[in-house]
């Protein structure tokens, strides 16, 4: 991370604690009901794994992937499916996992998406809020830390593919050396 100035925001010991607590939290709202877990590639792949091992009721998982960045530290604008889900979501309770809602653009259009294929509720779960950036209102129901407006990677998230296996959460900004 030569090119960086870094520093941890959230570690692993926290992460761990946080997932835990959401685990708990999901598994109590989702008695006997028929939870499919929809994590967004590739960020959210890391805390997908971990949430899912929290979970103590029978769930069904997959994964859908939506690009909006690409190599750049700010979000195109433009949401592509890139990777669709391999399952029918009709009557079914969908929980779109997340790693972090930066503009909200993404899980904006991920949520009108899923609703018109006919789910039986689609709720979000993310790791990481950033409010102070927020362009499009979506409805957080679950959340595990709100963050500044800083750039971060580590436990799933990259800058430019690189940094997602940090099991920290680190935000960077340019050096000016
Ligand atoms: O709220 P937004 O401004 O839309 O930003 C959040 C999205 O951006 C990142 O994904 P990215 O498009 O970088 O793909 P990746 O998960 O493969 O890194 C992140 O994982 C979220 O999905
Ligand atoms: O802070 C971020 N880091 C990496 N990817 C992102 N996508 C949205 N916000 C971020
Ligand atoms: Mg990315």
């Amino acid at each position: 991370m030569e090119e960086f100035r870094k520093e941890v925001l959230v570690s692993s010991e926290e992460i761990e604690k946080k997932v835990k607590e959401l685990g708990e939290e999901i598994t109590k709202d989702y008695q006997g009901k028929e939870l499919m877990l929809v994590g967004i590639l590739k960020g959210a792949a890391i805390f997908m794994a971990d949430l899912a091992r929290n979970i103590k009721i029978p769930v069904t998982m997959d994964f859908m992937a939506v690009s909006s960045y690409g190599n750049s530290t700010k979000s195109s604008g433009v949401v592509r499916i890139i990777k669709d889900l391999d399952s029918n979501v009709e009557g079914k309770h969908i929980l779109i996992v997340e790693d972090i809602i930066d503009t909200g653009l993404t899980l904006g259009y991920l949520t009108d998406n899923l609703k018109k294929r006919g789910a039986s509720s689609v709720r979000i779960c993310t790791l990481l809020d950033k409010p102070e950036r927020r362009k499009v209102n979506v409805p957080v129901d679950y959340r595990g830390f709100v963050i500044p407006d800083e750039f971060v990677v580590g436990y799933g998230i990259d800058y430019a593919e690189k940094y997602r296996n940090l099991p920290d959460i680190f935000s960077i900004e340019e050096s000016c050396d």
